[in-house]
């Protein structure tokens, strides 16, 4: 396909997500089960073009003066992919799978494309709605903040530290994926972003498969250092899901002391297994719940650190999920809300006297993150959160005190100011 045809064709794709209100990745798989004569290399252009423009859909939409999805992938090209109008009039010739002809007012504002006047949600392309909730986290630094979060995001690698022994022979063992070690977390290898936003097949290299590498976000790692388990503590991970957090605590752990990881929702437990085993993990106990029955009442008052890395809206990555921030709406915030509740309140339980929860989030939403600490602590006396200044030092991350955001309760790391995806991480402990 020829890059004009690639344009048109995620313009349909875009028409079909506004009509049918569906995520990205399944307009993406039913456009390519549509258009066989598409190669590989055409639908990954494809799914570039239509993320792109989807994280920047409400800035594109703003310099074209119209939100269709024509509009938005035109202003795409300006705003994200830094294309002139030149370069975009000779792209739209109308020639055949070519998109028409740019108007003379299409031509004009690719000219002049400009963000300044636009109102906040608009610049840092996020819904108007969760405007005041950002305002009080980010102030003045609002629009940076939220830009950051509209850019692609590199290929994170984590190194298994039970399968190798420092993170130069995992990296040396790989020169061909041209990464380059993370700053702030010590285990971590980043592979940029490609130009058409290609990443490289991870998953099928021998040493993905021998369990020396996993694919987690720096601020994933970072979030589970933060945690500072160690050796031989009894520890539940309580919203363990795919189990990315379980394997990077394992690993802090180096197979001793006890980790019960658990989830409620069985399906999103089940590739554990295979990860733990390919990981080379033996001190993670799963429990999947059966029925309605506590997969973890017999743990009850006897865990050091209970991992609570909860539900949560995901505004954190929407660097990796950028159709998720369009699809966001309140009710969706509040059910998080609540089952934040939920997890949190079941973690009390398990945490033994002088023992800790760790509470994480993907998110950048004080609801989600201090506005459920605080409603915690008034819920339940006998815990106090933990000093978090201290907390990057104590857990051996001396460079992120200078760079990480502090709360009233804990640490937010955002693409801005850690460069990573937007996670929050707050400790509770409960008093001996
Ligand atoms: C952010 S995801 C976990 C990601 C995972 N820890 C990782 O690092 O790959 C949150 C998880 O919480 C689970 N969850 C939601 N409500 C829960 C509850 N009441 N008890 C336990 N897990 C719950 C969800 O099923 C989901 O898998």
């Amino acid at each position: 396909m020829t890059p004009a045809a690639r344009i048109s064709a995620a313009i349909e794709v875009l028409a079909d997500i506004d009509a049918r209100r569906r995520p990205a990745a399944d307009a993406l798989k039913d456009w390519g089960l549509a258009h066989r004569f598409a190669g590989s290399k055409d639908r990954a252009a494809i799914a570039s073009l239509v993320y792109d423009a989807l994280r920047r859909k409400a800035s594109s939409a703003w310099i074209m003066g119209e939100n269709t999805p024509r509009a938005v992938v035109l202003g795409m090209l300006r705003l994200q992919r830094g294309l002139d109008a030149g370069a975009i009039a000779a792209l739209c010739s109308g020639e055949r799978f070519a998109p028409e002809p740019l108007s003379g007012e299409e031509r004009d504002r690719l000219a002049t494309a400009d963000l300044s006047g636009a109102p906040a949600h608009v610049a840092g392309d996020f819904p108007d709605w969760i405007e005041p909730s950002l305002q009080r986290l980010f102030g003045g630094d609002l629009v940076p903040e939220m830009q950051a979060l509209a850019t692609r995001a590199p290929l994170d690698l984590r190194v298994n530290t039970l399968k190798v022994s420092s993170r130069e022979e995992a990296h040396d063992a790989l020169p061909h994926l041209g990464a380059i070690e993370t700053p702030l977390s010590p285990l971590g290898l980043r592979i940029a972003p490609s130009e058409d936003g290609r990443g490289p097949a991870v998953q099928s290299e021998p040493e993905f498969l021998k369990g020396w590498i996993e694919i987690q976000d720096e601020g994933s790692q970072l979030a589970a250092l933060i945690s500072q388990v160690k050796p031989g503590e009894q520890v539940v991970d309580l919203c363990a899901g795919g189990g990315g957090k379980t394997l990077a605590l394992a690993a802090m752990m180096d197979n001793h002391g006890q980790i019960y990881a658990t989830d409620n929702d069985a399906r999103r437990l089940a590739p554990i297994h295979d990860r733990l085993s390919r990981a080379g993990v033996r001190n993670v106990q799963v429990r999947t719940p059966r029925a309605k029955a506590d997969a973890v009442s017999d743990l009850d008052g006897r865990m050091d650190c209970v991992l609570v890395d909860a539900p949560c809206t995901g505004i954190g990555t929407w660097r990796r999920n950028p159709d998720a921030k369009w699809r966001l709406r309140p009710g969706s915030l509040e059910t998080r809300r609540k089952e934040q509740a939920t997890v949190l309140d079941r973690a009390a339980r398990l945490v033994k006297p002088g023992g800790r929860i760790v509470y994480i989030t993907c998110s950048i939403l004080p609801e989600e993150n201090d506005d459920a600490l605080s409603a915690f602590l008034e819920r339940h006396d006998g815990f106090r959160p933990e000093p978090h200044d201290a907390l990057p030092g104590q857990a051996g991350l001396q460079s992120l005190t200078e760079k990480i955001r502090r709360t009233a309760y804990g640490l937010q790391l955002t693409p801005h100011r850690t460069g990573t995806d937007g996670f929050f991480v707050a400790i509770l402990r409960r008093e001996a």
